[in-house]
């Protein structure tokens, strides 16, 4: 039998590619088969290497709010390459994409797309705080400077030894399941890759780093509070996902980042909010913009002294950054002991990529989000209801996924005791059917402003197979 032609793409990306991927959340190591290779990508679809078209929910892990190749970004990212790659030297797009960062998350994305207020946006996982009467106070804007740099991993590595210089302190507090990028501080117990490999860590990380950070169970205070009654005076900084999306979607706990930002400063240390996944994809102003708009007035609100961005702040090409309270940021070099750097850092064609996404992204483009996850969400449940499937659906704003138990899962422990085994042929039946899912039961799935009726209808239609595959499944 001949071999298709994306078994021959995958042969021999093997030959010169260790395991045929740049990344290993794009081999399907979970559910088995062949990796597709993408040729194209427009709006609500991609296309592999024989021509086969899917309706995309992984949209690039992330960045394609818009959907792919949108005009407006394409355009702007022609046009920028055109001026010239790469300078090496300071341009007018950086501090223009830092202004509209800025002006997004102050007092919570009320500014920055100009209308619309808080809006009613359900959380999702029960984290609507109390009431969410009236309008939150002013606060501090969290993001008061901001530096570029290309990755999510760099963000939040950086951040790190932001918050050790500034704190001069070492330990450093992360929730397992929690996955920020693959730095050594922070890859133990964490989420995505190594959760879907079921890998606790990684070799080559000294065990004296290792040593250096505390993992805690997520949406577990107590166990905060612990740690910080034991190793307070020397934690420099916790780092949270500002909503749980790399071990499925489990949004945190009502008050718990709340909670999290007052125990951090009680004992000095520092909270560092990861908004690579969700920053700029669930609200205008993030996951941070969400939670804070809706916390009681009068009741504290949670100070993150740290954000991290990537993925949507690029558009789709490498562009991440760090930002917070401005006497923090200006520890970093040049002002500050704390040295960070990059030859791309800022790079201008990725600058103009954000920045066209950052402005074609408004209100509406949030409304569909929303709209479209609450569709696809309900269907996919309906579906797996239909054929007697245990299932909850787990929500983090527009972010979401399935997870195979009776009971929503609030930790890392709780996601891992699912019937994972149902996960790879409902995903094989739906990509069989044009529809490309994270190749992982343990990935968010990721929506975009470009499906439309088209799309949603083939991901509908594809839906009463693969949840029959679900049922068939055993355990192995
Ligand atoms: C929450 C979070 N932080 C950090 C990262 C790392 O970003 P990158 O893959 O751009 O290095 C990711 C994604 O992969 C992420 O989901
Ligand atoms: N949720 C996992 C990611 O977004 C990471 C993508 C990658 O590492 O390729």
């Amino acid at each position: 039998m001949n071999a298709s032609a994306n078994d021959t793409q995958f042969a021999r990306a093997r030959q010169s590619i260790p395991g045929g991927v740049n990344s290993p959340v794009r081999a399907f190591g979970s559910v088995g088969g062949t990796p597709r290779f993408m040729v194209s990508a427009q709006g609500a679809y991609v296309t592999d290497v024989e021509g086969h078209r899917y309706a995309d929910l992984v949209n690039s892990w992330g960045p394609a709010i818009l959907g792919h190749a949108h005009p407006a970004v394409v355009a702007a990212v022609q046009e920028a390459a055109a001026r010239g790659l790469s300078f090496g030297a300071s341009t007018p797009g950086e501090t223009e994409l830092a202004e509209l960062v800025r002006g997004r998350v102050n007092n919570h994305g009320r500014e920055g797309l100009g209308s619309g207020g808080p809006g009613g946006v359900g959380l999702g996982g029960g984290v609507r705080s109390d009431g969410a009467v009236g309008l939150p106070k002013e606060t501090r804007n969290p993001v008061e400077k901001i530096r570029l740099v290309s990755t999510g991993t760099e963000a939040t590595m950086t951040a790190i030894r932001l918050a050790r210089g500034f704190t001069g302190r070492e330990l450093l507090i992360k929730f397992a399941g929690h996955y920020h990028g693959h730095s050594d501080a922070l890859l133990a117990e964490a989420g995505s890759g190594l959760a879907t490999l079921a890998m606790p860590g990684s070799a080559g990380v000294t065990a004296a780093t290792a040593a250096q950070t505390l993992v805690l169970p997520y949406n577990d205070l107590d166990a905060v509070r612990l740690a910080f009654e034991e190793h307070g005076h020397n934690v420099a900084a916790i780092i949270v996902e500002a909503a749980a999306a790399n071990m499925g979607v489990v949004a945190p706990a009502r008050g718990f980042n709340r909670a999290l930002s007052q125990i951090a400063h009680e004992f000095g240390a520092l909270l560092i909010i990861d908004e690579v996944l969700t920053g700029f994809r669930v609200g205008p102003a993030g996951w941070w913009g969400l939670e804070s708009s809706l916390v009681v007035p009068d009741g504290g609100g949670w100070e993150p002294d740290l954000i991290t961005y990537g993925k949507v702040i690029g558009g789709g090409l490498p562009l991440a950054a760090l930002g917070g309270r401005a006497d923090v940021m200006d520890f970093l070099a040049p002002l500050g002991p704390v040295y960070q750097a990059g030859t791309l850092s800022g790079n201008p064609v990725a600058v103009a990529a954000g920045i066209a996404t950052l402005r074609a992204a408004d209100r509406s483009v949030y409304d569909r989000l929303d709209a479209t996850a609450d569709t696809i969400a309900s269907e996919v449940s309906a579906a797996l209801s239909t054929e007697g499937v245990e299932h909850v659906v787990q929500r983090a704003g527009n972010l979401f996924s399935f997870a195979f138990t009776a009971e929503p899962p609030r930790t890392y422990d709780q996601v891992r005791a699912q019937q994972a085994f149902r996960y790879p042929p409902f995903f094989h039946a739906m990509l069989d059917a044009g529809v490309s899912l994270p190749p992982s039961v343990f990935e968010a799935w990721f929506v975009s402003a470009a499906h439309n009726g088209e799309s949603l209808g083939q991901i509908v239609a594809a839906l009463p197979a693969a949840a029959k595959a679900a049922a068939a499944a055993s355990a192995p």
